[in-house]
């Protein structure tokens, strides 16, 4: 019992937040994470770790802009969806937005590539295990 409490104390939330921008066809962006990341080679959705003292809405705008140079305001971002998977020593809680419109073009800024993508071909990308069960909401969203 003593040592479930320590573990529970220990456990550290790492909340991370992604946007899944949607295209007129409906397809969604996904990114190639680079050599060197974690879980280098996966394709995720764009988005990323709050800096301290940024809101999670502060920090996807931040991070569209400097993965993807397109600039999103915060009426344009809906939270949609999360997942919880455990990272290692840390516990992700991954924050997913929604987004359909931006200004600019989306360019692979920090990524290896990136991809515009039907979401039921999703299922076919290597993705991180957390985005797994969000290919299905996805789906019924778009
Ligand atoms: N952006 C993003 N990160 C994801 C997804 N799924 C998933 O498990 N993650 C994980 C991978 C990383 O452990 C973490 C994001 O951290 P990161 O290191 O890419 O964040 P960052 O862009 O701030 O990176 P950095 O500048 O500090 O290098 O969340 C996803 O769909 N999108």
């Amino acid at each position: 019992m003593a040592n479930a409490v320590i573990e529970r104390a220990e456990l550290v939330l790492f909340p991370v937040v992604a946007a899944a921008l949607i295209d007129g066809e409906g397809r969604v962006l996904v990114q190639q994470r680079p050599p060197g990341k974690m879980m280098a080679g996966l394709w995720e959705f764009p988005g990323g770790k709050l800096e301290p003292g940024e809101t999670p809405e502060a920090a996807l705008i931040r991070e569209l802009h400097e993965e993807l140079g397109i600039t999103v305001s915060a009426a344009s971002i809906v939270p949609t969806a999360f997942a919880s998977e455990r990272l290692g020593e840390r516990h992700l809680l991954l924050l997913l937005y929604l987004c359909r419109t931006w200004s600019g073009t989306p360019r692979a800024l920090d990524a290896v590539a990136i991809d515009w993508v039907a979401p039921a071909d999703l299922h076919a990308l290597a993705m991180p295990p957390a985005d797994l069960p969000l290919i299905g909401l996805l789906e019924r969203l778009i």
